[in-house]
């Protein structure tokens, strides 16, 4: 049976294993198979970021939250601005999707740095108010795009796929273009009538390889794999929290899983400005699989598609497998060997 919006209070703490970035860096074989396992079981996990070479990114992340207290206060007029009608780049107003319950729109408003502008290191090619932080910016990218493609290669590396060469990690080579980019999210503080018609952030599955997301407030929820409910992230200081997203289960054959979440205000209604940062690492534009409805397409065009979807009506969305992968139809919970997570997976 499909599960529905998640509609109704979530009940329990999604159970979520954490791995430590510093070990990944070094391609740390156990910590690698660590990585592959939760990467199969929960398509979820928490990333410490608190040691060594990666706490720079805790002080970045308290950087760029300062940043967004001032960008996103600025009046709407100014934001419009910076909107290109980019899904890479450039300021997103509330309301352009669909949202998390029935016959609403989202509330979330965005800014977006991509991968390419940030390594470009041309100052004229980023947002104005990027521009002014650049190094902020840049520093806070390379180091998310590092850990997430050395996440690539211990996954590699515990599945005995030859390094570098092999079919994931070679779709995401850096010398060719991709939508790879981060994203500031503001869940605006809403009024009760601001409330009737907007909230959250639609059940999906995430586009691309990899997700490294920054939240220090409740909100996210993960539709579990194990148990088909729906379930609260609890942020935690310190860590990042990691989630397999389709490009890379395409890639892997389906071996790894790509989890619904979600974002809904606890209240009810968004009761105070909710922040969250990500950065999502995408494959090559060209690089190629095959998708939840069994079609050949590139990472681009799986891109381009789904984020289509995202502002199509909730009718349409629930009339195929794309804006979730198809991962909440019960079956598609695979087999797995429940040894390694101490549990059964209900399908
Ligand atoms: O804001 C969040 O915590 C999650 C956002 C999210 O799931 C996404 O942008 O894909
Ligand atoms: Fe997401």
């Amino acid at each position: 049976m499909a599960v529905g919006l998640a509609e109704s209070p979530s009940r329990g703490l999604a159970p979520m294993p954490t791995l430590n970035a510093a070990k990944l860096l070094s391609r740390d074989a156990d910590e690698s198979q660590r990585l592959l396992q939760a990467c199969k079981v929960y398509g979820f996990f928490y990333l410490n970021l608190e040691t060594p070479p990666t706490g720079f990114m805790v002080k970045a992340w308290r950087d760029v939250l300062s940043f967004m207290d001032d960008y996103f206060d600025l009046p709407d007029a100014t934001k419009m601005l910076d909107a290109h009608d980019s899904d890479i780049t450039g300021y997103e107003p509330c309301g352009t999707s669909t949202g998390a319950k029935p016959g609403h729109v989202d509330h979330y408003e965005s800014l977006k740095v991509s991968l390419e502008q940030c390594l470009s290191g041309v100052e004229a090619n980023l947002p104005a108010a990027i521009a002014k932080n650049k190094e902020l910016f840049t520093s806070f990218v390379q180091g998310a795009h590092e850990l997430t493609l050395s996440m690539l290669s211990c996954l590699a590396l515990a599945m005995g796929l030859p390094p570098g060469v092999n079919k994931i990690e070679a779709a995401h080579d850096t010398s060719r273009a991709s939508t790879s980019t981060m994203s500031m999210f503001r869940y605006p503080a809403q009024t009760e009538e601001e409330a009737r018609n907007a909230g959250g952030h639609n059940q999906h599955t995430d586009i691309g390889t990899l997700t490294f997301l920054l939240c220090q407030q409740p909100g996210l929820q993960v539709l579990s794999p194990q148990l088909n409910k729906w379930l609260d992230v609890e942020p935690r200081p310190g860590h990042a929290i990691i989630n397999v997203g389709d490009s890379l289960r395409y890639l892997s054959d389906q071996q790894l899983f790509s989890a619904v979440h979600c974002v809904l205000p606890h209240e009810g209604r968004q009761l105070q400005h909710r922040h969250s940062i990500a950065f999502f690492l995408r494959p090559a534009d060209d690089a190629e699989y095959t998708d939840s409805r069994g079609a050949k397409i590139t990472a681009r065009e799986w891109h381009n598609l789904k984020f289509d979807h995202f502002r199509a009506s909730h009718a349409e969305q629930a009339n195929n497998v794309i804006l979730t992968g198809g991962m909440e139809k019960a079956g598609i919970h695979r087999a797995h060997d429940s040894s390694s997570a101490g549990q059964t997976v209900a399908a």
